[in-house]
């Protein structure tokens, strides 16, 4: 008897035919203070790639506060991708996502965010190919469910209590990260101990200052915290030497964010010490597969782990989520809440938040689909001459 062998349908090449690039421009739902910055929208870098058999992608790049966060801006990754990288993917096999993306990494170097957008978007079209989430093309999920950290940053102690309660009441989230470092160390440490007194129990309190203390403040910083209820310290330093020194010293987590930046990185905070937890960002990391090995690396250094953002919109954080739901393990949870953080909806089905968790979609891909007519209204370069009602009937 004759068997047919199995015939996957990648075993045919499929050509990259179009790389579309667009900026999206959505309002905060408050304005989030953060110690570099502070938003009142936040912008989307959109990409999207189209194949010969029909499939199309999706990826997101984004960042915080235009360049105030890091060397990459939405409208740099633009414009490296319209014209660096689509001149290298149009016409390639889109289903060697790898070899795609080690194309890229040899020809350019850094842009680990625009990097990561068309990583999201080649994966995402991988999976509408072959009916496989983008979680199990990275190796296979280990949880449906994520739980989500919100973030506190209105900037006045009293919204945030009542901002944290009433997520505590719509269970959406229990995990809280308040965003210190643009006042004293003494005001800051005031302010997260009045937080979590008025939480208690029901919550845990954790903290992100964002680089913006000396050694020496970290030092009173973290005994304050400690005292405070606190379990948590995010990046209180910029150097990892000095990351290092604090951790272990005080009976609260240090958490790295900005001194992580990839695998490379990664390996030099294990070799010293420098955190017990990886906040680990997809774009930050240069991508979906980069932040895996960031993982494994945790993982061998025993350091734990925790899914970060850069307050990406639904594309990224759901991008993210099925990178993360993938990883052995994740002590601390996620924060991919970004979507939440915007007052407008730009899918045709929101994501799922609910009892404190984000649920990975199932379906292909990333699992969600754009309102084109929402993006379409919100993208930076639609038409903005004012016309009247007739006019618009023909638009
Ligand atoms: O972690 C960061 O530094 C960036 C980000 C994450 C949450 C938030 O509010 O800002
Ligand atoms: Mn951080």
């Amino acid at each position: 008897m004759q068997h047919t062998a199995y015939q996957p349908q990648i075993s045919c090449p499929v050509r990259i035919e179009r790389v579309e690039t667009m900026l999206v421009d959505l309002p905060t739902i408050r304005p989030h203070k953060l110690s570099m910055a502070v938003m009142n929208g936040q912008t989307l870098m959109l990409v999207r790639i189209r194949c010969s058999d029909g499939t199309e992608g999706i990826g997101e790049g984004t960042t915080i506060g235009g360049l105030a966060y890091g060397a990459e801006s939405p409208e740099g990754m633009k414009l490296a991708i319209d014209t660096y990288f689509a001149p290298q993917l149009v016409g390639a096999d889109a289903n060697r996502v790898p070899a795609l993306m080690d194309r890229l990494h040899t020809a350019f170097r850094d842009n680990r965010f625009a990097k990561c957008a068309v990583e999201t978007a080649l994966y995402d079209a991988l999976g509408h190919r072959t009916g496989l989430p983008v979680s199990e093309l990275l190796g296979g999920r280990l949880r449906e469910r994520l739980p989500v950290a919100w973030t506190l940053a209105s900037g006045d102690t009293g919204k945030d209590i009542e901002e944290a309660q009433r997520m505590l009441a719509l269970r959406r989230h229990n995990i809280f990260k308040l965003k210190i470092g643009r006042r004293t160390v003494r005001e800051d440490v005031a302010h997260v101990a009045a937080i979590k007194a008025a939480l208690g129990d029901t919550a845990s309190v954790r903290v992100d200052v964002n680089m913006a203390w000396s050694e020496l403040d970290a030092h009173h910083g973290l005994a304050g915290l400690v005292d405070a209820g606190c379990e948590l310290v995010e990046q209180p330093v910029a150097s990892i030497d000095a990351l290092a020194r604090l951790t272990g010293k005080y009976p609260i987590a240090v958490m790295a964010d900005e001194s992580l930046v990839g695998p490379e990185s990664a390996f030099a905070i294990a070799r010293v010490a420098g955190a017990n937890v990886f906040a680990i960002k997809t774009e930050q990391s240069g991508g979906l597969q980069a932040a895996q090995h960031v993982a494994a690396i945790g993982d061998a250094a025993r350091i734990d782990l925790y899914g970060g953002t850069m307050l990406e919109g639904a594309v990224g954080s759901i991008a993210s989520a099925h990178v993360f739901a993938t990883f052995r393990e994740l002590r601390w949870g996620t924060e991919l809440f970004g979507p939440l953080l915007l007052t407008e909806e730009i899918l045709t089905q929101p994501l799922d938040y609910s009892d404190f968790q984000l649920t990975v979609p199932a379906s292909p891909g990333l699992g969600i689909a754009l309102d084109e007519d929402r993006v379409r209204h919100f993208r930076r370069d639609r038409p903005r001459t004012s016309v009247g009602p007739a006019a618009l009937s023909h638009a």
